[in-house]
């Protein structure tokens, strides 16, 4: 990869709050736990559990119909005489339903919470597998690396959306053999840098930040922020990749056709192979990230006690210091708001 020319380009836009209504839709009375959503969460370690908790925390807060957690494979002992990742998800939310091979996933979630170094062959072939299919996957913290399959066609069949921050992005940049950033995607130019990684990979590039970039393959790119500096404190990212996997696996059928309506209401499966381009489908990810993004710095700022602060504002520190299960535990009063009258 070249490096990036300086930024000079203007984002496509900012995120309007009023965008977001559409995604955090209220149920309908048709609706049952299945229509609403299944997010299969792959996340959390023998080292990070607790990482598993804010993610499915945030899950059910966003509004998952079922949320199901597929305990890793093999691998390390608990360590310190904690829990599994399993376990401890089931204590803090055993609405959770564990299982080897879950089905009806509408989407899913993988990542926070592990290691790259310590994951079992065993785990990476069952997440490259993921991307051998049609759902949504999201990509965050440990399990970025595999984002690098997309290079082979075979990997590029599920619509992906990743979550770095900017030393993880940083990373990924080097790994596909720029040389710029070093450790700062914010002195690069992140907007082109972004948007490069999107159509190098064919995914939707959330990079995370007191202002997040969000950019698809197709080269459209979103601004979100500035968010509250609150959110800087462990996990938060975490609370993240469950609010974005949760959106993703409530309108997957959207993200699978794009945003664009079938014949008929006719849904992927119905439509005629290769009429649909994967750079098409991106756009509807790239606003579900968006919408996340919007919700997750809401709810930071309702957890704070930022009452003065919209989000998005770039005012003075308002509010008080918050933990990432605040922010979770906040995000349905967020929901309530940015679908207020
Ligand atoms: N409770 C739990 O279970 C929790 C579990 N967690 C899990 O921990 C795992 C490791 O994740 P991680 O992010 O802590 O470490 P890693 O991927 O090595 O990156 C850090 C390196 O990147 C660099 N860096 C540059 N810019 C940066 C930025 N904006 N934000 C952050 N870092 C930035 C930074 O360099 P520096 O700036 O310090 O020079 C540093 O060298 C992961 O699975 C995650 O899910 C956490 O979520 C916490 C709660
Ligand atoms: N200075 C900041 N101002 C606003 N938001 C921030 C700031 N720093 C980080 N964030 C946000 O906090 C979250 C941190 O995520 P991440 O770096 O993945 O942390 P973790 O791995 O501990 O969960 C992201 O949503 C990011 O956008």
């Amino acid at each position: 990869m070249n490096d990036p020319a300086p930024d000079t380009t203007s984002p496509s836009g900012a995120w309007d709050p009023a965008a977001c209504a559409p995604y955090l839709a209220p149920p309908t009375a048709a609706d049952h736990k299945y229509s609403r959503g299944v997010l299969g969460l792959r996340t959390g370690s023998p080292a990070y559990p607790g990482a598993a908790v804010l993610g499915a925390e945030a899950a059910w807060r966003t509004g998952a119909g079922l949320v199901q957690f597929v305990p890793p494979v093999g691998g390390t002992a608990p360590l310190f005489g904690m829990p599994s990742p399993a376990a401890t998800v089931l204590a803090a939310r055993p609405e959770t339903v564990v299982s080897r091979s879950p089905d009806r996933v509408d989407a899913w979630l993988v990542g926070s919470g592990t290691d790259p170094e310590a994951r079992p062959k065993a785990e990476t072939d069952e997440l490259a597998e993921l991307l051998t299919q049609r759902r949504p996957v999201i990509i965050d913290a440990g399990a970025l690396d595999l984002c690098l399959l997309r290079r082979d066609e075979r990997f590029r069949v599920a619509p992906v959306a990743i979550t770095p921050h900017a030393g993880e992005f940083a990373r990924l940049w080097r790994a596909l053999g720029g040389s710029r950033p070093t450790d700062d995607a914010g002195s690069l130019g992140s907007a082109e840098a972004t948007a490069q990684l999107a159509k190098r990979l064919d995914v939707t590039v959330l990079l995370k930040g007191s202002v997040t970039t969000i950019a698809s393959p197709s080269g459209d790119i979103v601004t979100v922020g500035p968010a509250t500096p609150w959110l800087a404190t462990a996990g938060t990212g975490d609370v993240l990749a469950g609010i974005v996997g949760t959106l993703a696996a409530r309108h997957a059928g959207l993200v699978r056709r794009g945003g664009l309506v079938g014949p008929a209401g006719t849904d992927w499966p119905d439509w005629p192979a290769g009429q649909i381009g994967l750079a098409d489908r991106a756009p509807v990810l790239a606003e579900l990230c968006a919408t996340a993004v919007l919700l997750h710095d809401i709810a930071a700022r309702i957890a704070s006690g930022d009452s003065g602060g919209s989000a998005g504002a770039a005012s003075s520190i308002l509010g008080r210091p918050i933990t990432a299960l605040d922010v979770a535990r906040s995000i349905p009063a967020a929901v309530e708001r940015l679908l207020g009258p």
